[in-house]
């Protein structure tokens, strides 16, 4: 079965695509990578995938669901870490994901056991009392995760989870989201440029360029025939001109000190 299947499934701004004829397909179970340069379309994608944008053409299946046709049926069902975090600042830790858990149904006392333990698993117990004001951007981004999770869902869609996070917090992260998907209790689609830590977790890769899907396929058969950055460079890189010498940086001196 597939988690994400898409079929045509094209965005335009202002005339201009930003997601072009996309065909996904993301199996139940799989560690998604989802890869693309700056203004490839990731983002745009996971909107559309998530009921937050409408597609100007094409469809878009998620858990076996048209999400034009049933956007709050298949968002019980999803997780969601945005880019942009959107977090009360005003509440604890703790509160945050209480709440978060019964706005999504949960009975209060099964919010606060959930939020207790998903604290502990992110690390975040010793910080729960503390205001997410107060919360380092990393913290931020761990918190955010524990409230994507905590109504069990299906399928969990993360955008950069680990931008800003120290190497130590990313390997929890890492292992945390590892064992949910092996024990076939979630799939993951996640947007990352870190492609080494893309490259130790996922099960399976797209390549997003210019708004075109130009790769897809098991890590296996994406790096059949080098790393996953060989593979991403050669799917997305293109003759660039040599850069401006910037001379002038060589300082008093230096090569573009302009001699006067
Ligand atoms: N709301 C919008 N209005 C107009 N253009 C948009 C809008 N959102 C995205 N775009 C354009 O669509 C294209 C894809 O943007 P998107 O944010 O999906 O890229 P991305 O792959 O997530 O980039 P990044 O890695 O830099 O976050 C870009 O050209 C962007 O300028």
């Amino acid at each position: 079965m597939l988690a994400i299947e898409t079929r045509g499934l094209t965005r335009l701004f202002d005339g201009k695509p930003a997601v072009q004829e996309l065909a996904l397909a993301v199996p139940a179970g799989a560690f998604y990578g989802f890869l693309g340069p700056n203004g490839a379309g990731k983002s745009t994608t996971m909107r559309l995938l998530t009921g937050l944008l409408a597609p100007t053409s094409g469809e878009a299946r998620v858990l076996g669901l048209d999400v034009a046709a049933s956007p709050l049926a298949v968002k019980a069902q999803l997780g969601v870490v945005p880019d942009g975090l959107s977090l009360f600042e005003r509440l604890t830790g703790e509160e945050q994901l209480r709440i978060h858990g019964q706005l999504y149904g949960l009975p209060r006392r099964e919010a606060a056991r959930r939020a207790a333990e998903l604290l502990e698993a992110l690390e975040l117990a010793g910080d729960a009392g503390k205001v997410v004001q107060a919360y380092s951007h990393g913290m931020k981004k761990k918190l955010a995760l524990g409230c994507a999770l905590i109504h069990g869902p299906r399928l969990l869609f993360l955008d950069e989870p680990f931008e800003g996070i120290d190497a130590v917090a990313v390997s929890g992260i890492r292992r945390l989201l590892q064992d949910l998907v092996s024990r076939r209790a979630l799939t993951i689609f996640l947007t990352s440029h870190v492609l080494e830590v893309v490259e130790r977790l996922v099960t399976h890769v797209g390549i997003i360029h210019r708004g075109r899907l130009v790769v897809q396929g098991t890590l296996e058969e994406v790096r059949a025939t080098g790393t996953l950055e060989e593979t991403f460079i050669r799917a997305v890189g293109e003759a660039r001109p040599a850069p401006p010498p910037l001379s002038w940086l060589a300082g008093p001196g230096g090569a573009g000190d302009g001699g006067a």
